[in-house]
């Protein structure tokens, strides 16, 4: 029999809550949404922007939650309940002493990721990378908040030989309580970009800052992993050494990177490298595309053979990574005539990823006739200097030689009014306007590339453009169009 994930008695001691019931019921994971809840799931009853989930309580019980942890001055409105609960004073407190907890028990080699692009698509490398060797626990999705991270803390098992957080923060003083819980052996930032910079009057001296609170929580004799070829690397790195970091590696093309690139080979739908880790030649192919996903294998080489695993088993899984939901997920659409390849890129925007992701389309290859595409909404959160950041797309896009281009958003107004006219395809003021421009301007052989901040509602315009254009069944039976995609 498996071990369950937490006794209760463990459980309620980690959160020195008040249990209602002397039942024991085993508790197999931790869960905060009732519309997602398991069988044997301890449900946490946590207050939102939009709901409290009090309120699902009974709900999450229907569904075969074990326990609940409710807050003390809840326990009198809810009524009857089925299961067994425990009482707390604040239940997200609650979440992070059991999250607390689960670290100290664990002995895995713990990474943890903040960056400003890039942090999800490097915890899913290194997650991949290391479970080569032995089993890995990680963020799902991009769970880097005040929320995510003390849960997918709380969930990690016991016997996990390795584990991978994702840290996120979009104003000064956000990662340090996380980092804290986490207690991480190595912490890698993959860059410093002028992201959020709307919550940053001081730019990027700003936001290296607000990045270096990595350090506050790295263990004694634990590594910062830095991009060597990114212009913050050297404040970053004596702000490691302030903070009593002992080890600062660096990744990059930059000849003192102790990850270094010394080839590459950037092909549409994979990427062939050979680099220099520490010292040792590894060869290995990137089963995505794109420039900065090399960049973020380096740094997850690195943290592989730091934290003990094994390097050549690590560097042979990445031929079988293919690049998450909306951060360059590829799909195929059926249109007729021919097939056109959709690259998701949906998830998130700013200067640095759309630069990253307008050079994955230029290398693309579309069919005999065929177009590249970008289709591309607002970038949120970037203060007083947006107007200037969406009118210098210009430059990437024009020097890529994309044959069109399509905007949507009143910020994106910036770049449509200087793209050259023979670029341009249409400007719509929303997302959804472009659904049926794009469905009659595309055509079999086109490379389609969406991006925006997740804000301006790109996503729902791939869904509804890949539930318009799906490959007729018996072709995706069964499988998953993301991964059965080209990347
Ligand atoms: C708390 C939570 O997880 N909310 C998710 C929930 O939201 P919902 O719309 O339902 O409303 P509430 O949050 O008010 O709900 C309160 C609780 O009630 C539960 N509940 C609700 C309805 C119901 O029927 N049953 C219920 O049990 C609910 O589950 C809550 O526990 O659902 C939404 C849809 O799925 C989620 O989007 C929402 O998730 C929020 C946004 C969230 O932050 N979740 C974290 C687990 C997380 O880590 N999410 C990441 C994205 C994080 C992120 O954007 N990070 C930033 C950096 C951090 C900035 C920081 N300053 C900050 O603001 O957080 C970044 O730039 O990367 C993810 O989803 O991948
Ligand atoms: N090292 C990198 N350099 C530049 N761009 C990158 C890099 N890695 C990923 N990207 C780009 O950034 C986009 C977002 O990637 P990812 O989700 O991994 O970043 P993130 O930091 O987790 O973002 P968020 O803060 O929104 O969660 C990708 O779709 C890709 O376009
Ligand atoms: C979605 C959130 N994690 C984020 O990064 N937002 C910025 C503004 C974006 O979507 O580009």
């Amino acid at each position: 029999m498996t071990e369950p994930l937490w006794t209760f008695e463990a459980l309620v001691a980690a959160m020195r809550g008040r249990p209602t019931s002397t039942a024991a019921p085993a508790i197999s994971g931790i869960s905060i949404d009732s519309r997602t809840v398991k069988p044997g799931d301890a449900f946490f009853a946590i207050r939102g922007d939009r709901f409290d989930g009090h309120d699902f309580v009974g709900k999450a019980a229907a569904q075969g939650a074990a326990v609940a942890v409710i807050a003390e001055d809840r326990l009198s409105a809810l009524g009857r309940l089925t299961i067994p609960l425990v009482v707390v004073g604040d239940v997200l407190a609650a979440l992070e002493s059991l999250g607390r907890a689960a670290r100290a028990r664990s002995v895995a080699g713990i990474a943890a990721v903040t960056g400003s692009v890039g942090k999800t698509t490097t915890k899913e490398m290194l997650a991949r990378a290391l479970a080569a060797t032995g089993p890995t626990h990680f963020s799902p999705a991009s769970f880097n908040n005040h929320w995510g991270v003390p849960l997918t803390l709380a969930r990690m098992p016991a016997d996990a030989a390795y584990a991978v957080f994702e840290i996120g923060m979009n104003h000064p003083g956000e990662i340090v309580p996380l980092v804290q819980q986490v207690r991480p052996h190595v912490g890698i930032i993959t860059t410093i970009e002028p992201v959020h910079v709307e919550f940053f009057p001081d730019g990027i001296e700003g936001i290296t800052r607000a990045k270096a609170e990595i350090f506050a929580g790295i263990e004694r004799g634990g590594v910062a992993i830095l991009n060597r070829d990114n212009p913050q690397f050297e404040p970053l790195a004596l702000m490691a050494i302030d903070s009593g970091v002992e080890r600062v590696l660096g990744f990059g093309e930059n000849g003192d990177a102790e990850a270094r690139l010394t080839a590459i080979d950037l092909l549409p739908d994979h990427s062939s490298v050979k680099a220099d880790i520490l010292g040792r030649e590894v060869r290995f192919t990137i089963g995505a595309p794109g420039r900065h996903l090399v960049q973020n294998a380096l740094a997850v080489l690195l943290a592989v053979h730091i934290l003990g695993g094994d390097l050549d088993l690590a560097a042979d899984s990445l031929s079988g990574m293919a690049a998450p939901a909306g951060r360059g997920a590829q799909h195929v659409l059926s249109l007729g005539e021919g097939e056109a390849l959709l690259i998701d890129e949906s998830y998130n925007a700013n200067p640095t990823s759309m630069r990253a992701a307008i050079a994955v389309l230029a290398a693309s290859k579309p069919a005999p006739g065929g177009k590249r595409i970008a289709v591309l909404g607002d970038m949120l959160e970037l203060g007083e200097r947006s107007g200037e950041m969406h009118a210098g797309l210009v430059e990437p896009l024009t020097a890529a030689g994309i044959d069109r281009v399509y905007c949507a958003g009143r910020l994106m107004q910036a770049l449509w009014s200087v793209l050259p006219s023979d670029m341009q395809g249409q400007y719509a003021e929303t997302a959804e306007e472009l659904d049926v421009i794009l469905g009659d301007a595309i055509a079999g052989g086109d490379v389609i590339m969406v991006k925006g901040s997740k804000g301006s509602r790109m996503t729902p315009l791939v869904e509804r453009l890949t539930t318009r254009f799906a490959k007729p069944e018996p072709d995706n039976a069964g499988q998953d169009p993301e991964i059965e995609g080209l990347a």
